[in-house]
């Protein structure tokens, strides 16, 4: 029987297309690829080729050339919060700001949606009143990700989602961002070092290199 999951309320409606044209940073690039609403694309390659730096270059967090646009409107057009909320990272190493966890999330969200949102990601709902400081990298990973959903992102950059997740976990997180995903038409650019992770998810996996994105067969 398909698993009960909390639908987030989410009005905004998802771009049709992503699109990342020529994107340099650093050493890097040029990158340029489209992801189409609804789509999971992977992406791969080896340690400090520059995965993380994409997704930053993508959320205008770092120096870069080149565009992103949704649809037809260039990211340079967008305020930058209001650009991050339409296309989010999710980092795999996420800040924690205030003392309760509770404190990161809408204050307008009622018990009974926090207790199914937290449940798709195997929390119960005393979670909200956990300290952050005692929270463990998994845990840190699994909320990190249900606040950038609470946004209502059209676009999803997930940097290693499941690096700190056991395997029940990873399974867990990964039904949930695909049911979400499902509902809402959401965007997905996937980073791993997992290739079977990413063939259960994505549609087509890039590997990343310095200069380029090779599709893999
Ligand atoms: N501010 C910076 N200036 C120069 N180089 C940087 C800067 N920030 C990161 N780098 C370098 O950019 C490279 C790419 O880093 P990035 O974190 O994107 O790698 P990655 O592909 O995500 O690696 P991993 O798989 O290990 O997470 C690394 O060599 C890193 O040291």
């Amino acid at each position: 029987m398909e698993k009960e999951r909390h639908s987030l309320s989410i009005s905004r409606r998802p771009p049709d297309i992503l699109r990342v044209e020529a994107l340099r940073f650093l050493d890097n690039g040029p990158y340029s690829f489209d992801i189409r609403s609804g789509e999971c694309v992977g992406l791969s390659g080896p340690s400090g080729v520059g995965k993380t730096q994409l997704l930053r270059a993508m959320t205008d967090l770092i120096e870069h050339q080149g565009r992103v646009l949704l649809d037809d409107v260039p990211a340079d057009d967008v305020p930058a919060p209001a650009w991050r909320s339409m296309v989010t990272m999710i980092p795999a190493e996420s800040a924690w700001w205030y003392e309760l966890v509770g404190d990161h999330f809408p204050r307008e969200m009622g018990k009974d949606e926090a207790k199914a949102l937290l449940a798709n990601v195997g929390f119960g709902p005393d979670v909200f009143n956990w300290q952050t400081n005692r929270l463990s990298t998994g845990e840190k990973q699994r909320l990190a990700l249900l606040r950038g959903l609470c946004h209502g992102p059209g676009v999803l950059l997930l940097d290693e989602p499941c690096s700190a997740l056991d395997s029940k976990h990873t399974i867990l997180v990964e039904d949930f961002i695909l049911s979400h995903q499902k509902e809402h038409g959401t965007v997905i650019l996937w980073v791993s070092h997992d290739p079977e992770q990413l063939q259960r998810v994505a549609s087509k996996v890039f590997v990343m290199e310095k200069k380029s994105l090779l599709e893999s067969t």
